[in-house]
């Protein structure tokens, strides 16, 4: 009798006590995900910005979802927002240029007015901007703690040692590498056309040899073990996009448990062969070997002179750096010369221009000169207005990391910053009444196309935080495009469907089937 009582007692001791732990975890998550976002909405409110009524968990997501009802078309209109973002395009003719959404739990500050911006971006520093945690914690794979994602002090470190690898003079050792990389897919296109068959996938082809082009960049890749990182960086960013759909959701992790598990595993896997390409590399040092790549050159800065180390970044920075030029690199500038193929096989009077430009100043490309390839000035304006119509990075993001007081509004410490690039770039009260035109001529004599706003035009985002790697991009655009227009005429094929999405960057939902001749 005794013996049963106790039990009973033990029992009842056991059971309150997972009870109390229950009660525990729910009143936290409660007001983590319900209480505290509640709170946040009815500031914001009081700051003065207004926008679509968020329901729990989804806030807004639910509303994007049934709005995004996916459209493919046979007339290439570059007409784009409102085919891309319906919902920011719906929720702008309600709520204006600047308004609150939800993503889950998360509230985020929707900008598509270049004076706010302007403003706002005045009162913050660079190092005082932030990343959305809800993304730092969703791309933790691809970026680590990697420049994309750092913040404060660890940025401005970051920055400090990552800005002058990218000098013109260090990129120029890589110019011979992005030939080769570019004649090698000549070589491939030019026997897959002798074999009968014209029609190529352009976008397939330049994400290929971008991405081998910028894991040699960033790491060198003459080794096997660096063309294993190369394939398992594409299966890891593969996997994450799959886990993409409910991001701020509480438990969203779980909807796709399987592809986060997959991802965080590979994510493990490559950080592991980085670490081992890094110290294989720090082992056998030899300064005229190394400053062949990206990583060659942190190496050089993180290398002992004399017993010091001044600028040194941790294996494990060096191997979320390497990543991150990865990521932030290779689909970003095969998409601006996919783009920009399209246009100018829709414009052949523009492609006609650029191989005259190239005619006159390159001359011979066999023996290409990389020194004039700043004098391709059609080509720049080519490229920057290939870049608004159809930015690869179509917004950019931030995170207040403390309250902005702007005249009668303020931002909370803690809002996520969602900067509508493509709305920015197709806005007529910016660009005029041809916002929508393919007229590289505007930028001929203007570095902002003469628009009526400096941060109406932001490709390679704004302030301190602006992309590191644009000179790198302007180099193999170049390279690539003077090589390819040489070679070959390029025009629409009647199996291309316009069909521009957002997936991470914004990209031909369908591919780019162009038809390619040889000259
Ligand atoms: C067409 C090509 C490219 C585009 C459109 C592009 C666009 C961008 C944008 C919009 C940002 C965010 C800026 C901001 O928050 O204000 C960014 C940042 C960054 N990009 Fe690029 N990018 C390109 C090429 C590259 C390349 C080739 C690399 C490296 C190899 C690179 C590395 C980075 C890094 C490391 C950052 C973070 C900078 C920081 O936060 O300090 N990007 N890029």
């Amino acid at each position: 009798m005794e013996f049963v009582a106790l039990s009973s007692q033990v029992l009842y001791v056991f059971t309150s006590i997972i009870l109390v732990i229950c009660l525990c975890l729910l009143t936290t998550l409660t007001y983590f995900w319900w209480i505290l976002p509640k709170h946040k909405h009815v500031n914001l409110k009081k700051c003065g910005f207004d926008g679509p009524t968020p329901s729990f968990p989804f806030g807004n997501i639910k509303e994007m979802k049934r709005n995004s009802s996916f459209s493919s078309s046979l007339d290439i209109t570059h007409n784009i927002h409102s085919i891309i973002s319906p919902y920011y395009y719906s929720w702008q003719k309600s709520y204006g240029k600047v308004f609150i959404y939800w993503l889950g739990t998360e509230p985020f500050l929707y900008i598509a007015d270049p004076e706010f911006l302007k403003i706002m971006s005045s009162k913050v520093l660079a190092k005082k901007w932030g990343k959305p945690s809800v993304f730092r914690k969703d791309r933790e794979p691809m970026f680590g703690n990697g420049l994309v994602m750092a913040e404060g002090t660890t940025w401005v470190h970051h920055r400090h040692v990552i800005a002058p690898t990218f000098t013109p003079l260090n990129l120029k050792t890589m110019a011979s590498m992005m030939v080769d990389a570019t004649k090698k897919m000549i070589k491939r296109w030019n026997s897959q056309i002798n074999s009968g068959h014209l029609e190529i996938d352009i976008e397939r082809e330049i994400v290929a040899t971008a991405g081998d082009i910028i894991a040699k960049a960033s790491f060198g890749m003459g080794d096997e073990k660096g063309k294993l990182v190369f394939e398992q960086l594409r299966t890891l960013q593969m996997t994450l996009f799959k886990t993409k759909g409910y991001v701020g959701v509480p438990f969203e992790k779980f909807f796709n448990f399987k592809k986060t598990f997959e991802a965080k595993n590979i994510g493990k896997n490559v950080d592991k062969l980085m670490l081992s390409i890094i110290e294989d590399r720090m082992n056998s040092y030899d300064k005229k070997q190394h400053e062949q790549d990206l990583l060659g050159h942190l190496l050089k800065e993180n290398h002992e002179i004399d017993g010091k180390l001044n600028k040194a970044l941790t294996k494990k920075e060096l191997v979320d750096e390497c990543k991150t030029f990865f990521f932030g690199g290779y689909e970003t500038t095969s998409l601006s010369i996919t783009w920009t193929l399209l246009l100018l096989a829709l414009h052949q009077d523009w492609q006609n221009q650029l191989r005259d430009e190239i005619k006159q100043v390159i001359g011979n490309i066999e023996k290409l000169d990389i020194n004039l390839l700043a004098d391709l000035k059609k080509m720049k304006c080519v490229m920057n207005e290939a870049l608004r119509l159809y930015p690869p990075s179509p917004n950019v993001q931030r995170q207040t990391m403390e309250d902005i007081q702007l005249d009668n509004l303020k931002v909370p410490r803690g809002t996520n910053i969602w900067i509508d690039v493509v709305a920015m770039h197709h806005d007529v009260t910016i660009w005029g009444n041809d916002a929508n035109k393919f007229k590289p001529e505007r930028f001929m004599n203007d570095a902002n196309g003469e628009s009526n706003h400096k941060m109406g035009y932001l490709p390679f985002g704004f302030g301190g935080r602006s992309c590191v790697g644009r000179n790198l991009t302007f180099m193999e655009y170049k390279i690539v495009l003077t090589l390819l227009l040489s070679k070959f005429k390029f025009k629409v094929s009647p199996s291309y469907h316009h069909s521009p999405t957002i997936m991470l960057s914004l990209r031909p939902k369908h591919g780019l089937p162009l038809i390619v001749q040889p000259l």
